[in-house]
């Protein structure tokens, strides 16, 4: 398939300060900023989500990412259903070093399933913050749980880059793979932003693909 012109749909969740906005600021921008500030909901704002776009090529066809970047505060979460519609991917994120944003898990994959109506939209869950030394969850725990509920697995590190790009590429391989995800309607969604940047070389080697 020739996926020049095609706009996937891709959305980040997971429990606050899991580093989501900095996942897609690194993936994005090349940038990590090591006190950002939460994704908010301000009055008259957006619902606390954000987006940027990155064109990428994946095995050989240009595809035009739409990353939504949503807030992970309990006090948003009931923003977020109508930011799923149309949603090709979904990247779970946890920080490595939080069990409590592990354990969470559950909670955003019971919410994927009353508000995410597309069966095959394919999922990542993502191991966040490897770098740091204080490490609650051991990567054979995030791919055992990965296994588990049929969602691929990478561990990253928005600070120093590792895994960023990789996620990101197997996510997109794997939507374009997956019959029916890529219809008609992907073209119509009408998101007509600039590319914010090139893509970058992937050094990772710790991608789990499941099927
Ligand atoms: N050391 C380290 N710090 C990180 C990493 N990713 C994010 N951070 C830091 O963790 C904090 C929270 O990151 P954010 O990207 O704002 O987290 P978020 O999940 O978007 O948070 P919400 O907007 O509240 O949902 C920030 O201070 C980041 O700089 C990482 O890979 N390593």
């Amino acid at each position: 398939m020739d996926g020049a012109g095609i706009t996937v749909k891709l959305i980040l969740i997971g429990d606050s300060a899991v580093g989501k906005s900095s996942l897609l600021l690194r993936f994005a921008e090349g940038s990590f900023e090591p006190s950002l500030k939460p994704t908010i909901c301000e009055p008259g704002g957006d619902g606390g989500v954000d987006f940027k776009v990155k064109k990428m090529v994946v095995d050989g066809h240009t595809v035009q990412l739409a990353i939504w970047d949503t807030a992970g505060q309990e006090r948003f979460r009931t923003l977020n259903p109508s930011y799923y519609r149309g949603t090709q991917g979904i990247v779970l994120v946890y920080d490595v070093t939080r069990k409590d944003t592990f354990t969470g898990l559950d909670s955003w994959l019971n919410e994927l399933e009353i508000y995410n109506t597309k069966s095959n939209t394919v999922k990542m869950l993502v191991g966040n913050k490897t770098d740091k030394p204080d490490r609650e969850v051991e990567r054979r725990e995030g791919l055992q749980f990965a296994k588990k509920r049929s969602l691929l697995f990478i561990e990253t590190s928005a600070k120093t880059e590792d895994g960023v790009q990789h996620a990101f590429e197997e996510l997109v391989i794997k939507i374009l793979q997956t019959p029916n995800l890529l219809d008609k309607s992907t073209k119509k969604q009408g998101v007509q932003l600039k590319e914010s940047s090139q893509q970058e070389k992937s050094t990772c080697t710790a991608y789990c693909p499941l099927s």
